[in-house]
């Protein structure tokens, strides 16, 4: 089994029988590299197979950022891990999906493009006040299509969907919470509370029947994943263009990114 004491970008610790990775890349937002995704894999095949584990959270340290997505500056074409992009991201993603525990997103700052996804996934999501949610794919040459946007369009309407992919705008924690991207929204300081009352009463449920209801709910939404498969194979073939590569130098560099050219 997996050690989660030489982790370097994710901490595992196991409270009152809740798993809680934490992504530990503050520095970047919590933005994931091809390390953070086999770390993260690894702790939820942990949770998954302990049977003191009733449900798992999943966040970020610090108090700005949940997870920003993938880490800009390991990103020339491919990311810097292995993966049909350079990163492992289809395996966590399912991981989320088909672990038969509840996950919680618990959002205490930016939840920014992959990182937006993976609250997508999660099962349930408490955010504080303070937290904005988002995607940001065109402004930096990318996609996260299948779970990013079909199951995105399932939780808050095929409309605003659209709106949040094209318009890239920044949305409040309440705001996703209207839109129905968040559970509950609790004050800041609030935070750790409130999931802990959530865990809490999750570690008393039947195992058996929250895994029955999560499967029947993923059931009803899982032709997703063959889009999320075909669309990660598309993506693959986009970074290496040059229009993906100005969205991201632009990123890095600080400035717009200036796609005209690529108009067709
Ligand atoms: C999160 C922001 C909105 C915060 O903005 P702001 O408050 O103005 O702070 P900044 O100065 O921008 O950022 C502070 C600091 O953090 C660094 N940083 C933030 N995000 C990242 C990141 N993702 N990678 C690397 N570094 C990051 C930033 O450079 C600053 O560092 P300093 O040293 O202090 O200068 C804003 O930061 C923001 O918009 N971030 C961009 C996030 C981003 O581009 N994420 C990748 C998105 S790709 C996508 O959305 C769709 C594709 C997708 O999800 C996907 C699909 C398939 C495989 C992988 C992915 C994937 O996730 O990439």
């Amino acid at each position: 089994m997996f050690d989660p004491t030489k982790f370097t970008d994710v901490i595992y610790e196991v409270r009152d029988r809740a798993a809680w990775i934490i992504i530990n890349r503050p520095k970047v937002y919590n933005a994931f590299r091809g390390q953070t995704l086999e770390e993260l894999i690894q702790a939820f095949q942990i949770a998954a197979n302990d049977r003191q584990v009733a449900s798992i959270v999943l966040t970020g340290a610090g108090d700005k950022a949940f997870c920003t997505g993938g880490d800009q500056s390991a990103h020339e074409g491919q990311y810097d891990g292995r993966g049909v992009v350079g990163l492992p991201i289809d395996e966590l993603q399912g991981l989320i999906r088909d672990v038969p525990k509840p996950v919680i997103a618990r959002v205490n700052g930016f939840a920014i493009g992959g990182g937006n996804v993976l609250a997508t996934l999660c099962d349930l999501t408490i955010a504080a006040d303070t937290a904005q949610f988002g995607q940001v794919g065109p402004k930096v040459g990318s996609v996260d299509a299948g779970w990013g946007t079909a199951l995105l369009a399932r939780h808050v309407g095929d409309k605003k969907a659209r709106e949040i992919w094209f318009i890239n705008d920044r949305y409040t924690a309440e705001q996703a919470r209207e839109m129905g991207l968040v559970n509950k929204v609790v004050p800041a300081t609030e935070l750790d509370a409130a999931v802990k009352d959530w865990t809490d009463k999750l570690a008393q449920r039947s195992p058996t029947a929250i895994a029955l209801a999560k499967r029947s709910f993923n059931a009803d939404t899982d032709n997703i994943r063959g889009i999320s498969n075909l669309a990660l194979h598309a993506v693959k073939l986009f970074y290496d263009t040059a229009e993906s590569k100005e969205g991201v130098a632009a990123f890095n560099e600080k400035r717009t990114p200036d796609f005209h050219k690529f108009t067709s």
